[in-house]
């Protein structure tokens, strides 16, 4: 196959991690004879750095011509007091929307190497997996009116949680769709106690259920759901919910895991290209040491074979290819010294954790040949 991905690497640990990324895809298309084509992109506050836009007119082109978009993180403390507009985030936010992607899938898996890195009880995390839904070109983050004026007591404040049915529809019926494809198990998370638009979301996920008899709905408020993703993550398998919830959910979900560094995501929206990216952000704290967790990113690089490509196989290796090395015992320093079987007190590197993956990849696709024949 013949695939052209563009690759957006932005700030902080951005570039270190879509550079492992990108060697990481170029030897999935070595082992099965693709040809990916690789073209980068400026977004963020290094856009805003060499072109003046957190989002250049070149990116977006360049992001719609491609068949996959491979995103590494945008933002940091240098960007931190522009104006909305130019900030790195707006340029990010401004490729979700200009790409229609308005649905966010973020999975939620634990390792059964690293059940012993997360903070929470074994018996709590073990076996997790789930799927969070994340809306994605909505609510809060998109609304009008926003903005600050003067007021008789001040600043005057607004930021508008808006919602058409057709957006509130689209993201549910693919919740159901998921979820059908799973366990059968929904769950919408809102705040219907206090918001209308949860209110409307709630009627419109209660009147699609009908058509989805093999898929069982729930129904819960958000800030309950939150207490319960640590309690009792298991009993959740598809959770479907609005933009600004499944943000601040999912990097809760990320504990579970052990490591925000190893969670992935898509962006899908109906046919178009779709984004690939870690959950986790420019980790300005690392960035520059060689410290970052790779995973998340190679990991979305298995997604996007799977959604944008349809390489479900290759998608495969991948992530067995990280099972295997964090089999093996390899651990960067956000995972080390606290699970069992993990090289203890000497963590390894973003590239050398990368290059293990990919070695792996390698002796998997070979494991899985001899296999075949
Ligand atoms: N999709 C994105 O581009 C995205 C997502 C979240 C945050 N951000 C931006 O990133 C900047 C920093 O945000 P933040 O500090 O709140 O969140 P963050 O996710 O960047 O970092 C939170 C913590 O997790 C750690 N961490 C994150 N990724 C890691 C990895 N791969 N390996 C090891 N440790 C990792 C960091 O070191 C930090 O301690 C902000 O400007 C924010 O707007 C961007
Ligand atoms: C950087 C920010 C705009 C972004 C979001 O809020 O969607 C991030 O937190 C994420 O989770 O991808
Ligand atoms: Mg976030």
């Amino acid at each position: 196959m013949h695939a052209k991905i563009a690759v957006l690497p932005g700030d902080g640990i951005g570039p270190e991690v879509t550079t492992e990324a990108v060697a990481l895809l170029q030897v999935v298309a070595e082992v099965y004879g693709h040809q990916f084509e690789f073209e980068q992109g400026l977004i963020g506050g290094s856009a805003i750095d060499d072109a003046g836009t957190p989002l250049p007119d070149a990116t977006l082109a360049l992001a719609k011509a491609s068949q996959g978009v491979l995103l590494g993180a945008v933002g940091g403390p240098k960007w931190d007091k522009e104006p909305a507009s130019r900030r790195p985030e707006t340029g990010l936010l401004g490729l979700r929307k200009g790409l229609e992607v308005f649905a966010n899938l973020r999975p939620i898996t634990v390792f059964p190497e690293l059940v012993d890195a997360s903070p929470l009880k074994r018996e709590v995390v073990d076996g997790v997996d789930m799927l969070i839904v994340r809306e994605l070109t909505g609510g809060l983050y998109f609304g009008q009116p926003r903005g600050r004026s003067a007021g008789k007591g001040g600043i005057e404040v607004v930021d508008t949680l808006q919602y058409s049915e057709h957006e509130i529809r689209r993201i549910l019926q693919l919740g159901f769709e998921i979820a059908s494809q799973r366990s059968g198990n929904l769950t919408s998370v809102d705040k219907a106690n206090v918001l209308e638009s949860s209110r409307v979301w709630r009627e419109l996920a209660e009147a699609m259920a009908v058509d989805y008899p093999g898929v069982t709905l729930s129904h819960q408020l958000v800030d309950s759901a939150a207490m319960q993703i640590v309690q009792n993550p298991k009993r959740f398998d598809v959770v479907v919910t609005e933009n600004l919830f499944g943000d601040i959910l999912s990097d809760e979900a990320a504990v579970i895991t052990g490591s925000i560094g190893l969670l992935p995501s898509a962006s899908l929206g109906a046919g178009g290209p779709g984004i690939y990216e870690p959950i986790h952000g420019s980790a300005p704290d690392i960035a520059g040491k060689g410290v970052a967790n790779p995973l998340a990113t190679m990991l979305s690089c298995a997604m996007l074979l799977r959604h944008s490509l349809s390489l479900e196989v290759e998608a495969q290796v991948i992530e067995e290819a990280v099972k295997r090395v964090l089999a093996e015992g390899a651990r960067t320093a956000d995972l080390a010294g606290q699970s069992i079987g993990s090289t203890g007190n000497s963590p390894i590197g973003t590239q050398e954790m990368a290059k293990r993956v990919r070695e792996a990849v390698k002796r998997v696709a070979e494991d899985r040949a001899k296999n075949a024949g």
